[in-house]
């Protein structure tokens, strides 16, 4: 690989930060910008449609601050901010954003279609970094501090052109990631300088990582800088606008929280230019799963998840966090056992209490999940998992040794399969293997003659009736186990299980109807049957 090519950042040097100490305790304000940055990643950008089904999810999440567009890139960009205004679609506590390069024409045009608006900021933006200077703006340090403050001047002045809208100005020195960092200060604090005593509102300093280029910590020791040495800084709202280029997009955006970032731009999922923008998803369940409101609405994942795949025409990965198809569900053995035994625990204490079952980060109902996709069964699969399934799709709660007999046979079944056992699967299996052997595999039995009617304490009461009818099939074992079980839901009714040994082997039988009588006769016909099949050693 041609690593001569490459340069490692250089650390900007911070001995004194403070934020590594610091533990995020409230969440920033969020400013979603899929409808922007978002949709200037896409394909196909929104039309004015799928861009209100996006707006009208993000103020029902919660969402303040939306950046709604860049109103001179694109026709349907303009018709969109115009739409969201004059059909009255923006709540009184939703701030809109639109974006504007400094020229001239543009900044006017863009705040032209804000006309009718109660709130809005407005964003200027110029590159900064040495080699977008040098090669983009063709413009030196001094040039490109000028372009700054002219849209600086610009901005302001078209303030008073909105009469009735309360305009906040917000500057983002574009590629801030790759700008000497002192440079970039100095740039923000020209323009915070010309603002201050000129303008009323709070005024916005948003950083961006326009491009990803050094790991997190490196960001937040420049956000901490900055935070320190910005000028009006009491004044002045630090917005982050991370991408996801190192793929830390998300620890950028945290440690830049804690460095002293008061708000965060990002989108849904995370699209955006490249490897996209940060997932304001992930930083909000994040904080979530830590215990601190994460000032979103969460509550229906999946429905915001189509959405929003529908909107970008663009899937969510099924292993995105706390979001993708997979991420509440297990597979391996001992993963599926330990979260079968916490949720059963949690279950018995009474769904109360703090969340502490193993692989499960967070509760999936709390997101609009079930539990039933939290375990898929195949190879990799065990007893746990198995029992898992059958206890939450079916209401069985299998004896342990019954477990691992029926683990031994469903391990068989996926080897010879190759895929994965869904519960009905399960279920059949299970029923085939100890309620009904297959004919051909069956020896003909006497017609079963009638159970005795049990007597005794309940536990054991079915113990010698069962026994008796066993020895009047012509089968020779002894019955181990027998438990008797009322199941609500699908199965509706008795379950028995049945252990038989016969020597030093045991096999399991199962009977199921809605009288407890005929569950037991038919459990111990099973028994029977399968007795004369090759039989499992006794499980320890
Ligand atoms: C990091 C970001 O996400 S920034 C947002 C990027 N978003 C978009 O680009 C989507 C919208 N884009 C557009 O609508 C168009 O690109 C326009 C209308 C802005 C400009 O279109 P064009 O005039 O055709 O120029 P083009 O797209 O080639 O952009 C390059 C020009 O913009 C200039 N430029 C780039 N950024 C800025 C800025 N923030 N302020 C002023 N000028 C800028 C470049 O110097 C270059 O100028 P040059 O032609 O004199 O060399
Ligand atoms: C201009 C800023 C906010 C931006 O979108 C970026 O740098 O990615």
């Amino acid at each position: 690989m041609p690593t001569g090519k490459y340069q490692p950042y250089r650390p900007l040097g911070l001995p004194d930060r403070t934020w590594p100490d610091r533990v995020a305790r409230q969440a920033p304000l969020w400013c979603s910008v899929d409808l922007r940055d978002g949709n200037q990643a896409l394909i196909e950008p929104m039309d004015v449609e799928r861009k209100r089904r996006m707006f009208d999810l993000l103020v029902s999440m919660g969402f303040k601050e939306i950046e709604v567009g860049y109103p001179t890139a694109s026709r349907d960009d303009h018709a969109f901010v115009r739409h969201l205004i004059e059909d009255d679609a923006i709540p009184e506590d939703v701030v809109i954003q639109v974006m504007s390069p400094i020229r001239q024409d543009f900044i006017e045009r863009t705040v032209r279609s804000l006309r009718g608006t109660r709130r809005a900021c407005l964003q200027v933006f110029n590159p900064t970094s040495e080699a977008q200077r040098r090669l983009v703006l063709r413009a030196d340090r001094q040039a490109t501090l000028a372009l700054a403050l002219d849209g600086a001047r610009q901005a302001l002045r078209l303030q008073d052109s909105l009469p009735g809208t309360e305009l906040y100005l917000q500057y983002a020195p574009e590629s801030y990631t790759q700008t000497e960092p002192d440079y970039a200060l100095e740039i923000c604090n020209a323009v915070l300088d010309f603002w201050a005593p000129r303008a009323d509102h709070t005024l916005r300093i948003n950083l961006p990582a326009t491009v990803e280029v050094f790991p997190p910590q490196e960001f937040a020791d420049r956000i901490e800088y900055v935070s320190r040495h910005l000028a009006h800084r009491d004044r002045t709202l630090l917005s982050v606008h991370p991408h996801n280029d190192r793929g830390s997009g998300v620890a950028a955006a945290e440690m830049a929280v804690l460095a002293g970032a008061q708000r965060v731009e990002g989108t849904l999922f995370g699209n955006g230019e490249r490897t996209g923008n940060v997932c304001l998803i992930t930083l909000a369940m994040n904080l979530f799963s830590q215990g601190v409101d994460p000032m979103l609405d969460l509550g229906a994942i999946d429905r915001i998840r189509r959405i929003v795949e529908d909107c970008n025409q663009m899937p969510v990965p099924a292993r995105h966090p706390w979001a993708g198809d997979f991420v509440y569900t297990s597979f391996a053995g001992t993963h599926q056992d330990a979260i079968s035994k916490g949720l059963l625990a949690r279950q018995k204490a009474g769904d109360r209490g703090v969340w502490d079952v193993p692989y499960l980060p967070v509760d999936p109902r709390d997101i609009g999940r079930d539990y039933q996709a939290l375990i898929r069964i195949n190879t990799q699969s065990g007893k746990g998992g198995i029992a898992h399934l059958l206890r939450s799709a079916y209401g069985l709660e299998l004896p342990r040794r019954l477990q691992i007999d029926f683990a031994a046979v469903m391990q068989q079944r996926c080897e010879r399969t190759g895929g994965e056992a869904s519960a009905p699967q399960l279920w059949l299996t299970f029923e085939e293997t100890y309620a009904l052997p297959r004919a051909a595999d069956a020896p003909s039995h006497p017609p079963v003659p009638p159970i005795a009617e049990p007597t005794g304490a309940a536990a054991d009461r079915w113990r010698a009736p069962a026994q008796d009818l066993l020895g009047a099939l012509g089968a020779t074992g002894q019955v181990r186990h027998l438990q008797v079980d009322r199941v609500s839901g699908r199965l509706n009714g008795i379950v028995v299980y049945l252990e038989v040994v016969v020597g030093d082997r045991a096999f399991w039988a199962l009977g199921r109807h809605p009288e407890e009588s005929e569950a037991v006769r038919r459990a111990v016909r099973s028994a029977a049957r399968r007795a004369a099949l090759p039989r499992t050693p006794v499980a320890p």
